[in-house]
């Protein structure tokens, strides 16, 4: 890998962490939080690519489970991996890779596409990994796990609305250094 990469894999890791330094919001009735750092997963998978996206959530992921404090509410260590959130964090890397994926395979990223790519790789990917270990782990059924997650999906919206305008920017900024997608150059 060269060095170029592994700065922006390590830059965007980093940005999880200081993306975790806004509070989480406790919602009283889950375990679960509303957490600005999805946001994160959104730019890695759309500014850095699949395999990139996907390698700086790990890297992200691995500090926490050695116990680094950098999950929202100064959470870490590796017992949140088996925790009610624990499988929102392991979409955290499938979410980058898929938005990175579906973006590597699109020409002329316009809001719309990007909206729709940061969509399904940074909120139903989350859902999917997420409502199963949440359902599981604090003893509910699939479908009151769904119903808990109809609380993220406003601020969700708003996440991948931020993602998005933003995304397309830096991917704009940054095409000098890095270019991730066959059609960074023809970014809208
Ligand atoms: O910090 C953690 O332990 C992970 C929190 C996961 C929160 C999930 S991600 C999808 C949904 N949107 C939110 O804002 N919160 C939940």
């Amino acid at each position: 890998m060269k060095t170029k990469d592994m700065v922006f894999v390590a830059l965007f890791a980093a940005l999880m962490g200081v993306l975790a330094l806004i509070p989480a919001i406790n919602l009283g009735f889950t375990p679960v939080p509303i957490v600005l750092q999805t946001i994160g997963i959104m730019f890695a998978g759309a500014i850095l690519g699949s395999r990139l996206g996907a390698l700086s959530q790990i890297v992200f992921l691995s500090l926490v489970a050695v116990g680094v404090p950098l999950l929202a509410n100064g959470k870490g260590g590796a017992a949140v991996f088996v925790g009610p959130t624990g499988g929102y964090l392991i979409g955290y890397i499938v979410g980058a890779f898929v938005i990175g994926f579906i973006l590597e395979r699109t020409e002329n990223v316009t809001f719309v596409k990007m909206f729709i790519a940061n969509l399904i790789g940074g909120v139903l990917i989350l859902y999917v990994f997420g409502i199963p270990v949440l359902a599981f782990v604090t003893n509910i059924s699939i479908m009151e796990a769904i119903k808990v997650n109809y609380a993220f999906i406003p601020g969700d919206l708003i996440k991948v609305t931020i993602a998005t305008i933003l995304s397309l920017r830096l991917r704009k900024a940054l095409a000098v250094y890095i270019k991730p997608h066959k059609s960074a150059s023809k970014v809208a």
